[in-house]
């Protein structure tokens, strides 16, 4: 049996349908629901199985509303995530058809790369007549090169299953990304670890080196009903070790302090909580495919 697997970036402007979209293809065993912190990093918003094919949901935060210096940074990461997914699929709405909104995302795909694959959702298809869709669908395809172009209503599932299917079939052969019995508790490991990572922006401010991931390596249930939780902060070079350590290792101390009380909150019961900082110099190259936080912020995006 060949198995196959992959990252997807769903992208599109605010309320196009895509949390609809991926609750309805991930199912709700495995996505994962953290809006709550915002970072320069393209998340995994949850892990679809179809057939012998492990799809990898990414989300593309703060894409749309570059507002802050430090936004504009985003908008580069996010579009940096959409460039090193197998699939980048736009979703638009089908009422509102050529927004501006659309129109700056068009511009922005055009930057991404040959040979991308980019196919077209045009979702909400239940809130007009099939002549405004055929429409729709000639003017976009002039717009772009789209290897696909699929009408959907998310809400309704209509279509739905079309698209899930063509996108696993997409996705290159390979060894599954997460093994299947880490699939049920990857939305904590990646909720631990974002909050964790939180922290540490808070922290740390601008002296915040970009190339820094946190994973959640080991989470153990205790018989006493508390946690214990291992996490690394890999960064890539050791002089960020440094900062990150802190003056006799307070920084790291405090950031420990501050994300187990959170990771105790939600929760609700007592965490142990072990730091690590690691440097792993490649860990971009290496880390990518298989790390728990999937796509990374490049270097030259900021
Ligand atoms: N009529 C109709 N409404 C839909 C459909 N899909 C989604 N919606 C509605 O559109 C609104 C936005 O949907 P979301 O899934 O939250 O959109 P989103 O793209 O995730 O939005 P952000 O999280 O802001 O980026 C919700 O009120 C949905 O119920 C559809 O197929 N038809």
């Amino acid at each position: 049996m060949n198995t196959r697997a992959g990252f997807v970036a769903l992208i599109g402007e605010p309320n196009a349908g895509k949390s609809t979209l991926l609750n309805r293809m991930v199912g709700a065993k495995v996505s994962i629901v953290t809006h709550k912190v915002q970072t320069t990093r393209t998340r995994i918003r949850g892990v679809a199985i179809e057939g012998d094919a492990q799809i990898v949901f990414v989300d593309t935060p703060g894409l749309f509303q570059p507002r802050r210096r430090l936004d504009r940074a985003m908008v580069a990461a996010a579009w940096g995530g959409a460039a090193d997914a197998d699939v980048v699929v736009l979703m638009i709405e089908a009422h509102r058809g050529v927004s501006e909104g659309v129109e700056r995302i068009l511009e922005g795909l055009g930057n991404i790369g040959e040979g991308r694959k980019v196919a077209l959702a045009i979702n909400k298809i239940d809130r007009v007549e099939s002549q405004v869709l055929l429409g729709l669908t000639k003017d976009m395809n002039e717009r772009y090169n789209f290897v696909e172009t699929f009408m959907i209503s998310a809400e309704k599932g209509f279509g739905v299953d079309a698209l899930r299917a063509w996108l696993a079939g997409q996705l290159p052969e390979g060894p599954w990304l997460y093994p299947e019995d880490q699939i049920a508790d990857l939305p904590m490991r990646m909720i631990a670890a974002e909050m964790t990572r939180e922290k540490l922006t808070l922290r740390l401010h601008q002296e915040l080196p970009y190339q820094l991931t946190v994973e959640t390596e080991h989470w153990e249930e205790r018989p006493d009903g508390t946690a214990r939780i291992d996490q690394v902060v890999y960064v890539s070079r050791d002089g960020h070790k440094g900062i990150v350590l802190g003056n006799k290792g307070e920084t790291i101390k405090s950031v420990s302090k501050a994300s187990r009380t959170e990771l105790e909150e939600f929760l609700g019961r007592r965490v142990h909580l072990f730091l690590q900082v690691k440097v792993r110099e490649k860990w971009q190259e290496e880390a990518e495919r298989y790390s728990e936080m999937g796509l990374d912020f490049k270097d030259g995006n900021a």
